[in-house]
């Protein structure tokens, strides 16, 4: 049993964190609080091939696999969680799916500029009525002989507004429920597609989010992933992999809120000593590193599982769990040990506070996580069939 990351992957980390803390770092407060999108940022990820790293060469990739973009996406959340969000809109999401379920000319369309970055992605499952119970969408996908026409409106869709392909979930017959739902790889710049943002949000300000609406939107049959009524087979599939990155972005603000808070916390005096000497700040040091060191173990071993080509859809729901948990109970942590200092924007804690709380809720709360896993122990369901 190897606990230890290769030469090669600590490699990989280390060259994430140096990009994080000469690309990302200088501008993260001011771009952060202008809700400033970083697509420049975005390019330079795509052009070192930090979103090839789970497709092959031939699509423009370099396949170094799901724990190298895993701990790439860790490195991008430590220093600005809205920075680690193109790792699922590119790679994880659409560009894996399309990988696995594309027709040769989709591929040829979509995967070398979703890996160098020159596009960029979007997937689309949520509406207003349907979040955790997917099955319940209304965006419908009718074939009128020479295109599916798409109707619908999709909610809550990270970098809708910057997105040039989107996976869209619709039904294309609702009559046999979820095996009637299809997935298509949809160019943004489709007749039909209207975009709203969401600008009024608790947190990543510099992550894009919008709804698409979708009226009439003509999508050829190419556009069509794996067969009609596959849909939603593809999207437990997209979500067993963009749950990696999500959790990746749980970790890595754990993390960042033990940067901080080892800093601050030997640095700031009262009662004239440092408060880090103080057994209730150090009863909460202690928690956060255990916590995120478990999340971390957990997170390693589903990606690695992955890479393996071994089942790991329970390992997936534990590490988005568990690193969502842990990002948000480091940044309550955080704040309580920066007092008001953490309270203020002077320091970085608010934004971790406000930034770890999606980790709770995308691509499956922390409750639709802890389903799977009780489920599949109580031997009702079990998570990787
Ligand atoms: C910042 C942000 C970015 C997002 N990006 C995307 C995106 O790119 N693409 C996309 O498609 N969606 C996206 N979403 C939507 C996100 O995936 C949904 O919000 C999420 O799946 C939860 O759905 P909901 O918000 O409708 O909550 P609901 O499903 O209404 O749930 C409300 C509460 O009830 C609980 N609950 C629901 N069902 C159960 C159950 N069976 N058992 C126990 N508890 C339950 C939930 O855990 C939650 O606490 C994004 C959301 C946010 C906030």
């Amino acid at each position: 049993m190897h606990f230890e990351l290769t030469e090669e992957l600590l490699d990989v980390q280390k060259m994430a964190r140096d990009f994080a803390l000469k690309e990302i770092a200088p501008t993260v407060d001011e771009d952060d609080k202008a809700h400033r999108f970083r697509r420049d940022i975005v390019e330079k990820m795509g052009e070192l091939g930090f979103f090839g790293c789970v497709i092959p060469e031939e699509y423009g990739g370099n396949e170094m696999g799901f724990l190298a973009i895993t701990l790439i996406a860790e490195q991008m959340a430590r220093v600005h969680s809205s920075m680690r969000l193109p790792f699922n809109m590119n790679a994880l999401g659409p560009a894996q799916t399309i990988l696995r379920y594309g027709n040769e000319e989709t591929k040829k369309k979509w995967l070398p500029g979703l890996c160098d970055a020159s596009k960029l992605g979007c997937f689309a499952i949520t509406e207003a009525n349907a979040g955790s119970d997917v099955a319940s969408m209304k965006t419908r996908a009718i074939w009128d002989g020479e295109n599916y026409i798409l109707n619908g409106d999709k909610m809550w869709i990270s970098n809708a507004t910057v997105a040039d392909v989107a996976l869209v979930y619709a039904y294309t017959d609702p009559s046999v429920k979820v095996k009637g739902m299809s997935a298509f790889a949809v160019d943004m710049k489709s007749p039909g597609i209207t975009v709203e943002p969401i600008t009024e949000k608790l947190g990543t300000w510099s992550a894009p989010v919008g709804v698409i609406t979708f009226e009439n939107t003509p999508v050829p049959k190419e556009a069509l992933l794996g067969k009609e009524g596959q849909g939603f087979k593809i999207c437990m599939e997209q979500l067993n992999d963009t749950r990696l990155g999500c959790a990746a972005g749980g970790l890595g603000v754990a993390q960042a809120c033990i940067d901080a808070v080892l800093q601050y916390a030997n640095e700031r005096e009262q009662f004239g000593q440092p408060i880090g000497k103080f057994q209730m700040n150090q009863d909460m040091i202690a928690q956060m590193i255990v916590k995120t060191e478990a999340a971390r173990l957990l997170l390693y071993k589903a990606a690695w599982l992955k890479d393996e080509g071994k089942p790991h859809t329970l390992e997936t729901s534990m590490a988005k769990y568990w690193c969502g948990e842990a990002a948000n109970f480091c940044a309550d942590c955080a704040m309580k040990i920066y007092g008001s200092y953490g309270y203020s924007e002077e320091y970085p804690v608010a934004r971790y506070y406000r930034d770890a709380k999606s980790y709770q809720i995308v691509e499956g709360t922390s409750n639709i996580q802890k389903f799977i896993i009780a489920q599949d122990a109580l031997g009702y369901r079990k998570a990787n069939r």
